[in-house]
């Protein structure tokens, strides 16, 4: 399933307006991550504290909304912009790829938590697929 290009200006459009959250919506897709589905944490052990808001989770939270937001500038090569992370989670870290589209569904939740206004069905739609693809081409290279 593609993006049509509807999608695409859904997606960058939405983006715009709620990416001055992004960090925020991080930290909160990480935290509901961890609580909601506990065997994510796993992977974390190494963090010395894994709980709600804490230090940790808040510099992580940013980080990986900062590549949604790469993800967002490159809508168009979504498998050539995130090659490297996912060449990184699939060799180095050795994540599980179910576990992406677990925080994909975090932070749509967190988004649609945090600006219900926007989050109408059709952005609803469009975000859901945008996710759907992010998560793909993060398992890319696990092949
Ligand atoms: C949308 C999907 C995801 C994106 C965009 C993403 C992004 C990132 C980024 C940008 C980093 C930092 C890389 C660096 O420091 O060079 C990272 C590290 C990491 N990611 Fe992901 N990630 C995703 C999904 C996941 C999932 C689902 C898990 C596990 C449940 C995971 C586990 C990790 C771990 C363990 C690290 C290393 C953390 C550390 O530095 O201590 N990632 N990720």
């Amino acid at each position: 399933m593609s993006l049509s290009e509807n999608d695409k200006q859904m997606v960058k459009t939405l983006w715009a307006k709620i990416s001055p959250a992004a960090d925020q919506l991080g930290c909160e897709a990480l935290s509901r991550m961890f609580l909601v589905f506990p065997q994510t944490k796993t992977y974390f052990a190494h963090w010395p504290d894994l709980s709600l808001g804490s230090d940790s989770v808040k510099k992580h939270g940013k980080k990986v909304m900062n590549s949604v937001g790469e993800a967002v500038n490159n809508i168009d090569d979504l498998f050539g912009g995130l090659s490297s992370l996912s060449e990184l989670h699939a060799f180095q870290l050795r994540i599980d790829p179910t576990n992406f589209k677990i925080l994909s569904h975090n932070i749509l939740v967190v988004i649609a938590n945090r600006f219900p206004d926007d989050f109408s069905v059709e952005a609803h739609l469009s975000l859901e697929k945008f996710f759907a693809r992010v998560a793909l081409a993060m398992s890319d290279k696990y092949r």
